[in-house]
């Protein structure tokens, strides 16, 4: 027999500013932990070289991304920076909580508060801090991946989003890489396990 039953699960909200250590923190949790899955957004811009449509994002270029606003197909959509759409579609997580995964999101700030809104006690939100503003501005800097222009516009955007930590359930200060990452697995066992 079908069963039409919603299921629905658990899931890990990871925002940051930009070069705060986000995804390299989500990676290595994806590595480590099989319970989890990644939600893969959708996005308007065009695919990078090395990036592979639905893996790294659904690339569903600005018309598209318009059409499944318009849709209701998002939990939540912002856009990031100018003309550059995120968004967290609701397939997403039904099917990843249909293989019973916990659901992962790296997410913008705003996205963050706002899927935390959403999924209440069925998530967990992280917020990962630099331990300064200046740090944050070397390791984007040595991430090499980010024009001068595009520095200026994510360390433009950090200070206000720095102040919008206190509406995570956990801040977590990415100082040392490794503690970092031993601390937030701890932190998703024990919520998991609740
Ligand atoms: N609100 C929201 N933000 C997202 C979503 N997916 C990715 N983002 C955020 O959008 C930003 C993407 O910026 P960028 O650093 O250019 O990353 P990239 O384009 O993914 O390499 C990051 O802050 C992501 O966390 C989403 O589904 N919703
Ligand atoms: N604890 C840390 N100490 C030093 N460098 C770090 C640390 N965490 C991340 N990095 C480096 O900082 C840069 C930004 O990290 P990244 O994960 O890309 O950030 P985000 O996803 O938040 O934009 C990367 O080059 C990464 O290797």
């Amino acid at each position: 027999m079908e069963n039409n039953q919603q299921q629905t699960g658990k899931c890990i909200i990871f925002s940051a500013p930009s070069g705060a250590g986000k995804t390299t923190i989500v990676r290595a949790l994806l590595a480590r932990m099989d319970e989890l899955a990644f939600s893969i957004s959708a996005c308007s811009r065009a695919p990078r070289a090395n990036e592979i449509h639905k893996e790294d994002y659904y690339f569903l270029g600005v018309d598209l991304f318009k059409e499944e606003i318009a849709d209701g197909s998002f939990i939540e959509w912002e856009e990031v920076y100018k003309d550059h759409f995120y968004g967290t579609l609701k397939h997403e997580v039904d099917r990843l909580w249909a293989e019973n995964k916990v659901v992962v999101f790296d997410v913008d700030v705003y996205g963050g508060i706002n899927l935390k809104k959403y999924f209440g006690d069925s998530a967990l939100s992280v917020f990962i801090q630099p331990p300064s503003i200046e740090v944050l501005e070397e390791r984007l800097r040595n991430r090499k991946t980010e024009t001068e222009d595009k520095i200026k516009t994510r360390m433009e955007k950090a200070g206000e989003e720095l102040s919008k930590s206190v509406h995570f359930d956990k801040v977590v200060v990415n100082n040392d890489l490794e503690l970092t990452i031993a601390e937030v697995e701890g932190m998703i066992k024990e919520y998991i396990k609740e």
